[in-house]
């Protein structure tokens, strides 16, 4: 320890020794200066947390070392020129770290006279805290997984929905999953009918595979031999048999998708396939039996052609046993921030990147219509999070087209009236619309009629007169 003129003349053994055997075993750096900065005392922690050289401590005051840059910084300099006490963090230029706190020792006319100095090493302590922070990190991104595994399970494999019409949905999905009846799922392009057969395949718990067709992405001549496959020789370049679709749906799920562009022809097939359960493959002899769960879906008016008869009608009847329509977003706004929250989430998730959605654009979204459905909700919550800046999307960063629909004051089924209509037609336009929407909303008339507040005899008229079906 070094001692200078600090004890000289102190004829007070016991105080001196006191004072020796705090600064001697005492794990902190303490040190005391006069009131000029120059050192009277220190200890040997001192100088191991600070790294300060003893000739430095011995011959310039904190002043002069604070002047001189030969520390990062001096609290007892602070002290010595305000009077009071500071407390500093100083990363010293050996790596350590350490909270220095320099207090002032004043007589009774206020003048100084020494400043007492303790460091304390915090540089375990931050290491500490470093691997704290790392560890929360990792349990943060770990958590982060297992919400994204929750939120899955709890969305029942992607499905995310929050609108009671998309409730009834998929608890009717899961009541069709358990038998082997078809299904035929309606709605426009984008609405999620990809996303409900796959999930009524993965809970019927049919062993086999889910086998998807786009039969209007398939040339006509083709579609069949992928279907139905063949045996060699079937036709020139039929070198070997190919089992077809349907076989490798065997114990699984088939699913038909856009199946309103299944040609004339094949569409007698298909209906032979779903009485029988058989098929026969191109140039073969035999039929195999086959059994597997059929799932159609399509975005056309099945009805309306079947009318214009491009859509056989037996086949209809015999795909339509069990048939599920999904809205468009734009009818179940309930869904749209569930939606664009799963899938921001889900972003984060990738790039490890939090981003913020601003009020007024979150706004804008839920009030835009999505013509594009959920694909099209998808894909602007992607370019948004890519195109964002300052970790925040804002209003003015979302495609022009969702900006300018927001501009439309004017309720949706008045803004889509693109002339002048008389009243009559316009109010008819009005109710057909709604009632349809409250019809969408109930399970049953009577459920429909009180919403509407009217008895279930008007609402047939109504529907009738309306032509709503
Ligand atoms: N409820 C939902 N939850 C999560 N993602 C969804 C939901 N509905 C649709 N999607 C997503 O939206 C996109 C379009 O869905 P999907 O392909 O199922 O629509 P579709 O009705 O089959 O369209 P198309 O008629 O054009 O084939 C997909 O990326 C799908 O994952």
């Amino acid at each position: 320890m070094y001692q200078t003129k600090f004890f000289q003349g102190s004829d007070n053994t016991e105080l001196v020794q006191l004072i020796t055997t705090i600064f001697k075993t005492s794990h902190d750096g303490l040190a005391i200066c006069d009131r000029n900065g120059y050192v009277l005392l220190y200890n040997d922690a001192y100088l191991n947390i600070t790294g300060i050289p003893a000739d430095i401590l011995n011959n310039f005051s904190y002043i002069e070392q604070k002047e001189m840059h030969m520390v990062p910084d001096s609290s007892a300099a602070r002290a010595i020129s305000t009077k009071q006490t500071h407390s500093v963090v100083i990363h010293y230029g050996n790596g350590r770290t350490a909270i220095n706190t320099a207090t002032p020792l004043l007589d009774q006319n206020q003048e100084l006279l020494f400043v007492v100095g303790n460091v304390r090493d915090i540089t375990e302590l931050n290491m500490l805290q470093q691997e704290l922070e790392e560890t929360r990190q990792i349990n943060s991104s770990f958590q982060r997984a297992l919400e994204q595994i929750q939120s899955d399970l709890d969305s029942g494999g992607q499905i995310i929905y929050r609108s009671s019409m998309m409730h009834r949905i998929v608890s009717l999905a899961n009541r069709f999953a358990a038998n082997d009846s078809p299904v035929l799922l309606l709605g426009e392009s984008g609405v999620g009918k990809d996303v409900l057969a796959n999930y009524i395949h993965a809970e019927s718990g049919r062993p086999g595979e889910f086998i998807k067709i786009n039969c209007g992405a398939i040339p006509d001549h083709l579609l069949e031999s992928e279907l139905f496959g063949y045996e060699k020789g079937a036709f020139t370049g039929a070198s070997q048999a190919k089992e077809g679709l349907f076989e490798l749906a065997h114990s699984g799920t088939i699913f038909l998708d856009e199946v309103g562009d299944l040609p004339f022809p094949l569409q007698v097939k298909l209906l032979n396939v779903l009485q029988d359960g058989k098929i026969r493959r191109l140039g073969g002899k035999t039929q195999r039996q086959v059994n597997m769960r059929i799932i159609a879906a399509t975005n056309s008016d099945l009805e309306a052609m079947v009318e214009q008869k491009t859509f056989r009608q037996d086949l209809y009847y015999r795909l339509n046993v069990l048939s599920l329509t999904i809205p468009p977003l734009r009818e179940r706004r309930e869904d749209i921030p569930a939606l664009i929250f799963y899938y921001l989430k889900k972003l984060e998730w990738k790039y490890q990147l939090e981003i913020r959605l601003e009020t007024d654009a979150l706004e804008a979204l839920v009030d835009y219509d999505w013509p594009g459905n959920v694909r099209e909700l998808k894909n602007v919550v992607e370019r948004s999070y890519h195109m964002c800046e300052n970790g925040r999307i804002t209003y003015d960063q979302l495609p022009a087209s969702i900006r300018s629909a927001q501009h439309s004051t004017l309720p949706l089924h008045l803004a889509k009236m693109e002339e002048a209509l008389p009243l009559k037609e316009a109010v008819e336009r009005f109710e057909r619309e709604y009632i349809q929407r409250i019809l969408h909303e109930s399970s049953t008339m009577q459920e429909c009629a009180d919403k509407l507040g009217v008895n279930i005899s008007t609402l047939v008229r109504k529907k009738r007169g309306l032509g709503i079906k």
